[in-house]
């Protein structure tokens, strides 16, 4: 099976270095703390959406976007030592990879950025392929993200792993499978995502995974 995983709030915890970054960038221009839940807030859509939404909540104006976004990006792949994986993600991830599955990452996130996160946590080598929120014309809800993922990924059949209603949005436009992360950064309900199944723990996954492949292959 191909499987390809979102990133911030499905595989890591990264809202406190996303925050802390904002923090440094926002200091520099004379402007209050935001706090965890802003930060929580503003993930999900890339890095150009995160600025603009911390400009936003500062009153800081559009005319500043550009410089404020190259600020943000300076520290954005040094951002890296308050992130954690969730609980049982490592061991989830080599669990699948040992079954014979191929993992990729699809994130908004910048891909260099993505890279330098799972490099710190010592993930990179679970992953075939890496897609970025720059790595493409197009960021999620647009489903290039995950038909080019999978294309990279070889044959079998597809499986989304996210945490959002920008994940599931992308999963169905692509027409593929999507199983939810309950307690990601998601801001709708549950029901709302129409995911195929949803999971509490990571020690949960394979076993899910094993699931669908098997109602899937019917
Ligand atoms: O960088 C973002 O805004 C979101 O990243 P994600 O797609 O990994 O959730
Ligand atoms: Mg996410």
């Amino acid at each position: 099976m191909r499987i390809l995983f979102d990133l911030d709030g499905t595989l890591i915890d990264s809202v406190p270095d996303l925050r802390a970054l904002a923090n440094r960038v926002l200091a520099g221009e004379g402007c209050a703390p935001i706090t965890l839940e802003q930060a929580r807030d503003f993930v999900g859509s890339g890095a150009p959406v995160f600025v603009r939404r911390m400009r936003a909540a500062c009153g800081i104006p559009d005319s500043e976007q550009d410089r404020l976004y190259r600020a943000f990006l300076d520290g954005y792949e040094t951002a890296v030592d308050l992130t954690r994986p969730w609980p049982g993600v490592p061991e989830a991830l080599e669990a699948l990879k040992g079954a014979g599955h191929r993992l990729g990452v699809a994130t908004n996130k910048p891909w260099r950025p993505a890279c330098a996160v799972l490099d710190h946590l010592g993930l990179s080598h679970v992953f075939d392929t890496v897609l970025g929120g720059d790595s493409l014309a197009t960021r999620k809800p647009d489903p290039t993200m995950l038909h080019d993922g999978f294309a990279a990924l070889g044959g079998g059949l597809r499986l989304f792993v996210g945490d959002s209603e920008i994940d599931a949005e992308t999963a169905h436009a692509a027409g593929v499978p999507f199983l939810l992360y309950a307690h990601g950064y998601r801001k709708a309900e549950i029901p709302e995502l129409r995911a195929e199944a949803v999971f509490d723990h990571f020690a949960d996954l394979p076993e899910l995974v094993a699931a669908t492949a098997r109602a899937h292959a019917l």
